[in-house]
Order: C-alpha cells, then structure tokens, then sequence
C-alpha cells in the first residue's frame, strides 16, 4: 500500500521543553498586544521581558483563559485542514471533532459529489471493467483511509502538544503568580522606599533650608567681621593715637606729679608755721551746757567776751583773788578758742584738724582735756551717743580719708593705735587686760616714747579703729566695780602712730588723745580718795611744771616726774604741737575748781615749744 505523505502544511514544529527561562509561552496564550508580534503557526517561542509580565499581570486572569481558550480552538481548527494532494477535490477544511474532553480533527471523508466527470457507463457484463472500477475505488477508499490515519496521527500528536502547552501554561501561569507576587512585593517595598524617600526629601527639604538659613547667618557674620575688622583698625589707628596722646600726658602728669608733690612740700612748711605761729601749744576753753537733770543748779556768770576771751564772776569778795585780769571781781581769760556751750562737737573738730594734718606731716600731736570730774572731758575726747561723735572718732575718720587723698600723689600710709590707762601711777594695757608684763615707759632720742610690752595693733579701716576704741573703752569700763568713779580718777591715753612714705622720704607722726583723770583738787576729796587725788595732782602738777619748764626754756624738762608726762615727753617736747582742752562746768558750786582750771590752761598757753619735724630718709 503506497505510503501516503504528510503535507508540510499540516506538520507541526516540535515543542520546545518547559523551562523556566527563556519562558515558552504560546502566542495564543499571550494578550493581544504581546501575540501580535511575529510568531510562529501556533507557538511563540521568545524571552519574556518583564514588561511583557507586567502586562501579564495587569491582565485579568478570566480574559486570559478567554483568549487562551479560542486561541487553542484556533489551533485545533488550522491543523485540521488537511490537504489533499492526490485529488484537489478532496481538499477542504475539515471541523475538529470533540471527543471527550479534546478536541480532534475528525476523520477525512472521502467526497463522494466530486465535481469531475463520470466514467463511463460500464456494461454489467463488463466484468473486468466492473472489477477495474471496483479496485480503483478500493485504492481510492485506502487512500482515504490512510490519509485519515495520517489525520489522526496529526491530530493526536495536536491534542499531545497541546497537553503539553496546557501544562506548560500552568507553569507559566505559576510563574506568572511568583512573578505577580514578587512584583507585588517589589511594588511595596518600591512604596515603601517612596515613602522614604518622601521623608528623606523632607529631611534634605528642611537641612537645605536649615543650610540656606545658615548660609545667610554665615553672610551676615562675614559682614559683621568685616565691619568689626574695619572697626578693630580705626580702634588700632585711635589706640595708636590714644598711646600717643598716654605718652604726652603721662610726662605731663609726671611733671604735674612733681608740681604736686613740690607744692605738698610747700603746704606742709606753710601749714605747720601757720601751726606755729597759731602756737606751738594751743588751749582751748569748753564751758559745758547744763543737762536736763541740772537745771535747778546755780550758774556761774560767764561771759562771752569774745570767740578767744571769756569772763567769770562769782562774787565781789573773789576779786583781786585770782591771777586774771581782774575787773570789778571779774576774771578775764584769753585762750586760743573759747567754745560756748552752744558749740557742736563739729565746730570742736573743725579746730582739731588742723593739728591731725600735722601728725600725717610727720609731726608729734597731743591733745588733752583737762577739768573737773564731770565737766564735759569725756564727752569732748569719745563723744556721746552716735550723733555727737568726739574728737577720737572724728579724728579716726579723717585719718583714713586724708590717706586715701595721700596715696592718689604716691603716698603710702600705715596706721598703729595702742591704748593705756594710768591709774595711781601704774599702767594698764587696755587692748590686752590680762597683759602681765612690765609696762615701762621709755625714751628714746629716734622713736620718741615707747612702753614696753604694750599691744600696739596695726589698722587698715576706720571702722577696724573703731573697734579697737569701743574695745579698749569696754576693758576700761569692766576692770573697775564702778565705772564712772574709775573714769575719773586716771588718764587715759590712745596714740594713733602714722607713718606716710613717699619715695625716699618717710614722715612718722603720731596722735596722742588724753583722756585727763579729774583735776579737782584735794580738799575736795573724800580720805578714800585721797590718794588717787594726790596721785592726780601729782601728775597734773608735774604737767604744769613740765609746761613752765619748756615756757622757760629750761635746760632740764621734768618730763619723769609723773607716768603722764614722762609718756607724753615726744608729744610735749620741741618736737611736737599740743593742743589742751579745758573743759569748764558752767556751775556756781564748781567756781573754784573752774578758777583753777583756767589758772592752769592759762599757764600751758603761755609755753612756746621749740619745732622740729620728724622728716628721715630712708635711702642716701
Ligand atoms: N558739750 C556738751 N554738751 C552736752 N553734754 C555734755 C557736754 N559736755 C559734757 N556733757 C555731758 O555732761 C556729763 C559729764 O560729762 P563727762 O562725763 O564727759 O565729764 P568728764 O569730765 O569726762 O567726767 P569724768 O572725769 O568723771 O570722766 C555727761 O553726761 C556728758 O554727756
């Protein structure tokens, strides 16, 4: 049986494996789009771009298996037209058939209408005609049978192929899904890093504008340099200048200095012959008012004579009694100054700073007040309550003030107080109580007087020198049982040492306030007090004679006739300005003791004291 050929129309090409990559997908399987590009009779075989997946995957799976489904009917239809080449008129497209669930070409019909031209009638006798007819239609008939076997085979080898581009469907549709949801995964994390990179702009919007803000500060901080430079050279080109103008003035202020320093020597020479010529010893008269609790008593008649003379009279049988000039029984006194009891503390002080010019001049200082118990000494050196300071405070004030003027011209000053009471002629340390030692007083031509052992404490304040008089005003008051009886009956004394150095040159003054015991005399005294009167009067005395001494120009000084002028000897000698208060109680019953008192304030005044200042050198 000749063998019959499978047109080459109706093969079909051999079906690339499955596998993953290059992916073979049917280009019937594909959407429209992707199947449209050059493809072959059936199947497609070409790589999958991804946009190609991504149009998978945007593909709705229902349309899908659509076009899948009547792709493959496509194909099940073309491979069933199978040609003819032994009789164009068998060539037709033959239907496939389903059978079962596939669907296969049907089987070749012979036609049986062909359009061709009869043979002829054959003859029933024509036997062998007949069987020629019978036997062509046979060869005709295995034609057709073998052309359908070949159909079938076709087809079956179809339904196979397409078995297999249906599993090979299932592996692209899994893949598909692994793509779809690796596509989905990449499309979060694309989301994801979108929404990160949203945030990283806002971060890179807001540091840009941290940065441009910045920018601008940075500009502005160059103009402000810039203009601080500009400002730093016009500043170097005034300091410049300003060095120049310090250079001109400096010599000047040094000229100037010498100018001052120069006219200082000239003020202290004319300011303490002033002193001088005021009186190397100068008296001044208080005449105390009454107080409140003293107003019944009787008063002397004082007069006013003058703001340096006063008058007093007591009664006509006094007069021609007394060593004043005497006028009709009244005694006329002439002091340096007379302070009326109207006089404030003030107008005292106003007199006494003279003489404390003098001690920061280098000069020895001694002011005493001298009188009666009660008439006004106490009140006159410490004062009484804080709105009437004494001599003493008033006198530490204007130290520190004249120190502070002093050193803007150079001059350094250091301050020493010590503080001693001299009760029936012993000595007491009133900074140190409980002091044992031996308080001796001694002499010496350089440092002038000096007690042994005595505390002597340097000052820096007028508040730390305060203290120290309050103190030593405190040590006087707890010794005795009764203080006002105590204060009396002995001296005190508080020396204030001032050394003021100036280049080369040194001036060492000193201030002693004396605090006198009262200057009653004895018959006054009650046998108790005898001795400390006599003791008082010892001293007073001695005082008075030291004075007629220096007024005399003696050779000898009966300086070590008492503890009080032996102490005061530097004060008192030729080197030093004195300045004595007699302090007078305005009352009848004190007349005499009053009497006395000018008497002996009137002797002191008569004593000139020879000057000498105190200037050393310490270098050349
Ligand atoms: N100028 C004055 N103005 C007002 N009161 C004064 C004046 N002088 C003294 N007094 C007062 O008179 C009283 C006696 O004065 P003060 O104690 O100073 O006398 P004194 O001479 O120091 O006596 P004593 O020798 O006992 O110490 C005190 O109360 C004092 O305050």
């Amino acid at each position: 049986m000749e063998k019959t050929r499978i047109p080459l129309s109706a093969r079909r090409k051999p079906i690339t494996p499955n596998v993953p990559h290059p992916v073979v997908v049917p280009s019937t399987n594909l959407p429209n789009n992707v199947a449209q590009r050059p493809a072959r009779r059936g199947l497609v075989r070409r790589s999958i771009s991804c946009s190609d997946l991504r149009t998978l995957a945007t593909t709705p799976l229902s349309r899908l298996n659509a076009q899948s489904t009547r792709n493959v009917n496509e194909l099940d239809r073309k491979p069933m037209c199978v040609r003819s080449n032994l009789n164009p008129i068998q060539e037709k497209v033959v239907p496939s058939v389903k059978v079962g669930t596939k669907r296969v070409a049907p089987p070749t019909v012979a036609p049986t209408n062909a359009k061709v031209s009869r043979p002829a009638k054959i003859p029933p006798y024509d036997y062998k005609a007949r069987f020629n007819s019978l036997l062509e239609k046979h060869k005709i008939l295995q034609q057709t049978s073998s052309e359908r076997e070949t159909a079938l085979i076709v087809a079956t080898e179809q339904l196979s192929a397409l078995q297999k581009d249906s599993e090979h469907l299932k592996e692209i549709q899994n893949i598909y899904n692994q793509s779809k949801q690796s596509f989905m995964e990449n499309e979060a994390k694309v989301k994801e890093l979108d929404s990160k990179l949203s945030s990283v702009q806002q971060n890179f919007n807001s540091v840009n504008s941290s940065y441009l803000s910045l920018v601008s500060v940075h500009d502005a901080i160059i103009r402000e340099k810039e203009k601080l430079i500009r400002e730093k050279n016009m500043l170097v080109q005034e300091l410049s200048e300003m060095q120049q103008t310090n250079r001109t003035q400096q010599e000047l202020l040094l000229f100037h200095k010498t100018m001052i320093q120069e006219h200082e020597d000239a003020r202290r020479i004319m300011h303490n012959q002033i002193q001088d010529l005021k009186g190397t010893i100068r008296v001044f008269c208080r005449i105390r008012p009454p107080l409140s609790t003293e107003q019944d008593k009787m008063l002397c008649n004082i007069i006013y004579v003058d703001d340096d003379v006063l008058e007093i009279r007591k009664t006509k049988e006094l007069t021609n009694n007394c060593s004043g000039r005497t006028t009709d029984g009244t005694l006329e006194f002439v002091f340096d100054k007379v302070f009326q009891p109207e006089a404030s503390q003030m107008d005292v002080f106003k007199e006494l700073s003279q003489l404390i010019q003098s001690a920061m001049d280098g000069y020895h200082v001694c002011v005493f007040a001298y009188g009666q118990t009660g008439s006004g000494k106490t009140y006159t050196m410490q004062g009484g309550d804080y709105s009437s300071p004494g001599m003493i405070p008033q006198t530490v004030d204007l130290i520190f003030k004249l120190i502070a003027k002093y050193q803007q011209i150079g001059w350094i000053y250091t301050v020493e107080a010590s503080f001693l009471e001299i009760y029936n002629e012993s000595i007491r340390d009133l900074l140190n109580t409980h002091n044992k030692e031996h308080l001796e007083i001694r002499f010496n031509e350089g440092k002038g007087t000096t007690v042994t052992n005595l505390t002597i404490k340097p000052v820096h304040s007028p508040q730390e020198l305060h203290s120290l008089v309050s103190y030593a005003n405190q040590n006087r008051a707890v010794a005795v049982t009764n203080y006002n009886e105590h204060s009396s009956r002995s001296h005190v004394v508080t020396k204030i040492t001032l050394t003021g150095i100036h280049g080369n040159t040194v001036y060492i003054g000193s201030l002693s306030l004396v605090d006198l015991a009262g200057s009653e005399s004895a018959k006054s005294s009650t046998s108790e007090r005898l001795t400390e009167t006599k003791n008082i009067n010892k001293s007073l005395s001695a005082l008075g004679s030291v004075m007629t001494a220096l007024q005399n120009k003696d050779n000898h000084i009966p300086y070590r006739n008492s503890k009080l002028t032996y102490l005061l000897q530097s004060s008192l000698g030729g080197n030093s300005k004195t300045l004595m208060f007699v302090n007078i109680a305005p009352f009848h019953e004190c007349y005499n003791e009053t009497i006395n008192a000018l008497r002996f304030a009137s002797k002191v005044k008569e004593v000139k004291l020879m000057m000498k200042k105190n200037k050393s050198l310490l270098r050349n």
